[in-house]
């Protein structure tokens, strides 16, 4: 019986207390926004499956606290994780400033993995104090992807959930190719050495 998916991938979403974590996913999953901030306790999670490069890709989504006194089993949250996404709010400068906690978090807890970077909130210009080309030139930096979203307007979020799951998809396929090779390598060195053993025994 067909499972329904060709890939099961685990995403994190990650950033300050109040950034609109839980309203990007709440827009990516069921097409809805609140206005009121319900703090996170702990973690929740999401499911939807994607079509992308023709395959169908289930991800399964983590919401995360952003409150430090909700987060003290951090490193659990990252375990099988195969994508992060770092929000910030373009309307608070301190949220963009600990971007870069954030970053470090992820490679103390799991090394390189696939992130992406996302100015949440991009739906007031009057409001907004991070630059796109300050979070621009950050990003490249750091050799991530940027994306400016809005939960409430509905703006890139979908974009932004299809670019990380398509990174995560493109990953696996090369990892799984390079894997595949080396395979072959091996079994072709186990076999030419069993035929010279052959030889010399002969
Ligand atoms: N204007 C605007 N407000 C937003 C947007 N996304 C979220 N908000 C508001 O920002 C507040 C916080 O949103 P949440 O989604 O609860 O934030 P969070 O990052 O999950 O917060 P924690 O669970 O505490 O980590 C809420 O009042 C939301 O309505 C957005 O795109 N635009």
């Amino acid at each position: 019986m067909s499972r329904g998916f060709d890939h099961l991938f685990k995403l994190l979403i990650i950033g300050d207390s109040g950034v609109g974590k839980t309203s990007l996913l709440l827009r990516f999953s069921d097409d809805a926004f609140n206005g009121c901030h319900i703090t996170t306790i702990g973690v929740d999670f999401k499911i939807r499956t994607l079509v992308i490069d023709e395959k169908r890709v289930k991800v399964q989504i983590w919401d995360t606290a952003g409150q430090e006194r909700f987060r003290t089993i951090t490193s659990t949250y990252y375990r099988g994780t195969h994508g992060v996404i770092v929000v910030y709010d373009v309307t608070d400068g301190g949220s963009f400033k600990n971007v870069r906690r954030w970053l470090d978090e992820i490679q103390n807890n799991c090394g390189v993995l696939n992130v992406i970077l996302v100015g949440n909130k991009n739906d007031d210009p009057e409001k907004k104090v991070v630059a796109t080309d300050d979070a621009r030139r950050f990003a490249e930096s750091c050799d991530i992807e940027l994306f400016e979203t809005s939960a409430k307007d509905n703006i890139g979020v979908n974009e932004m959930f299809h670019s990380i799951t398509r990174q995560v998809l493109r990953d696996k396929i090369q990892t799984d190719k390079q894997e595949d090779e080396q395979k072959k390598a091996t079994i072709k060195l186990i076999k030419s050495n069993k035929s010279k053993k052959r030889k010399c025994c002969r």
